[in-house]
């Protein structure tokens, strides 16, 4: 059996947005090359969490945190990291597509471009590969210099997915990435993290409990506390958690939305 390994590994870590607590003392490791799904609760601070694993969420506003998120042994809240780096090996997709209104070329070229200059062969070779491995490529080739924005939704989202994929990140931060998709577009999704899988970490926040299911290896439960702060309930293998919680809570949560 291969080797588990931490790809990023969260110690006692407690998050605020203005001086607001909004998570207390988190403990979790996100496996490299598993896909691990958050689940819980609507508003309790799934997304704050993600967003925190690549410092996204100081972006939207002030916070301070405690404790440590260290990705591959360097805490990434430390003075000297390099956040461009951090947010370039562990990137994101949100709910809802964001692309840029440009090609669907452009889209993807854009990130790898910020990153470093590159013949244009590479660059297309580079460009072609991701949007392979997006599980795209046979839907867009005849349009890569069209607007992106003319694309479906499910397509756009997998655009986003192949825009994350060309700057070759070690982590994917995905934010309820079939939010709004029909349920065969959302299949694809499914479809494209299963071919991910066992190739890059994926860490995934989902509302949906039979996509949690077919799609990770393991689930972290966040629910709320009496003070309404988020806090980790429990972690485990997805089967574990899904048939045979070691939380009462857990299981309140977990097994009526599985009928
Ligand atoms: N930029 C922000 N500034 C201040 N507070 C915020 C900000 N973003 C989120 N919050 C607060 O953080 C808490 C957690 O929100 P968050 O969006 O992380 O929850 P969630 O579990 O992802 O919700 P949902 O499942 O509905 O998407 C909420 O109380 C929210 O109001």
């Amino acid at each position: 059996m291969s080797k588990i390994v931490t790809a990023i590994k969260v110690s006692n870590f407690s998050f605020y947005y203005e001086n607001k607590k909004i998570l207390e003392d988190i403990s979790l490791d996100f496996y490299q090359d598993k896909v691990t799904a958050i689940i819980g609760p609507s508003g309790c601070g799934k997304s704050t969490f993600l967003k925190s694993l690549n410092r996204m969420s100081e972006l939207e506003g002030e916070i301070k945190v405690e404790g440590r998120v260290e990705f591959f042994g360097q805490n990434i809240y430390e003075r000297r990291v390099n956040l461009n780096r951090v947010r370039r090996q562990i990137s994101m997709v949100l709910p809802k597509p964001n692309l840029f209104p440009m090609s669907v070329y452009d889209n993807v070229a854009y990130g790898v471009k910020l990153v470093g200059w590159y013949p244009k062969s590479e660059l297309d070779a580079i460009i072609e590969s991701a949007i392979k491995a997006a599980d795209l490529w046979d839907e867009v080739k005849n349009k890569l210099h069209k607007s992106a924005l003319e694309l479906s939704g499910g397509q756009q989202q997998r655009l986003c997915i192949a825009r994350a994929l060309a700057v070759k990140p070690r982590v994917i931060l995905m934010d309820e990435p079939c939010f709004g998709l029909d349920p065969i577009a959302s299949g694809k999704i499914e479809e494209l993290i299963q071919s991910l899988r066992s190739e890059i970490t994926i860490v995934i926040v989902s509302h949906n409990m039979r996509q949690v299911t077919r799609v990770s290896d393991f689930t972290a439960f966040f629910q709320p506390n009496e003070n309404r702060v988020c806090s980790l309930v429990e972690f485990g293998s997805t089967t574990k958690i899904f048939t045979n919680p070691s939380d009462q809570r857990t299981r309140e949560y977990v097994l009526p939305r599985m009928n």
